[in-house]
Parts: structure tokens; sequence; C-alpha cells
């Protein structure tokens, strides 16, 4: 059966970025589809086939941000999305530019506390507590 990614049986991947910065994560606000617009997510996309998911995650936080990163380890569990793709969280460093809201309606840095306050997309709820750890052991 052909999937989104080829011919392969592995569900496509999203991957999106933990950014933590002075012990702050980067959350940006979704411009669509409708019922995901203005709420909040950890910036990435669709790998590509052929690339890896850190060299496609690093491409989109260049597309979306306009910085430059460093994909690191896995954080919290794999979310199975509609459309056969599962999205998973990378942890990233960022290691020059300052990220810009170029393909979201704007980007936001949150400490523990606005995290758990913010509106995010619902299958990101599920990290909540590894996002959370991820920000405190920075403090
Ligand atoms: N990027 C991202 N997508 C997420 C998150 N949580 C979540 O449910 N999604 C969903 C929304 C979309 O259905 C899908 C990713 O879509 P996307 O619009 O970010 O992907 P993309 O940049 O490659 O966009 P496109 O090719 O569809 O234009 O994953 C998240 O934290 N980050």
């Amino acid at each position: 059966m052909q999937t989104g990614a080829g011919n392969s049986a592995e569900p496509r991947e999203v991957a999106a970025a933990a950014i933590v910065d002075a012990g702050r994560l980067l959350l940006a606000q979704r411009v669509s589809p409708p019922h995901l617009a203005g709420l909040w997510e950890l910036p990435g996309g669709k790998i590509e086939a052929g690339e890896t998911p850190a060299d496609g995650l690093a491409r989109e936080l260049r597309e979306e941000l306009g910085v430059e990163t460093v994909v690191g380890a896995r954080i919290g569990s794999d979310v199975p999305l509609a459309g056969a793709m599962v999205l998973r969280a990378y942890v990233v460093e960022l290691k020059s530019g300052t990220p810009e809201a170029l393909e979201h309606a704007a980007v936001r840095w949150v400490d523990a506390e606005q995290l758990a306050g913010a509106d995010l997309v619902p299958n990101d709820e599920v990290w909540l507590p590894e996002l959370t750890a991820l920000l405190e052991s920075f403090e």
C-alpha cells in the first residue's frame, strides 16, 4: 500500500523541536488548519522521503524560524497521527540566529509555569511532564 513517505510500512514522521535557551522553551503559534489555528506547538514538520529526522527537523526549523540548530535526543512518547503519520519530539539546541515567526502567527519563550498555562495543540499535551522536566533541568 502506498503511504505518504513512499512504499514503506513505516509511518511518515512529523518531527517537533523542544528548543530550550536560557531556561525557557520555544513555542510557536499555528496559523492553520482552522481547528489548530491560534494554538501553540513545538516548531517542526513532516520529514521528507530520504531525509533523516535530524536533517529534516533542522531544515524545517531553518524554514520556519530562520535558525541553525543541532537536533539531539528524542523526548516523550510517540503520538500517532491520522494519515499514517507519527509525531515525535526531539531536544534541539539553537546554534545561531534568533527565532522569528516566518510561518507561524508568533513565537514565544515560556518557563515551566507559563508552559503549564499555554494553549497547546492537543497532541502536545502528552509531552508536558517531559517538557517541564527539561525546563527544570536548566534551572
Ligand atoms: N510541527 C508540528 N506539528 C504538530 C505538532 N503537534 C501536532 O499535532 N502536529 C500536527 C499538525 C499537523 O497535522 C502535523 C504537522 O504539520 P505541519 O503543518 O507542521 O507540517 P509541515 O510544516 O511539513 O507542513 P505541510 O507540508 O503540510 O505544509 O502534525 C507539533 O508540536 N509540531
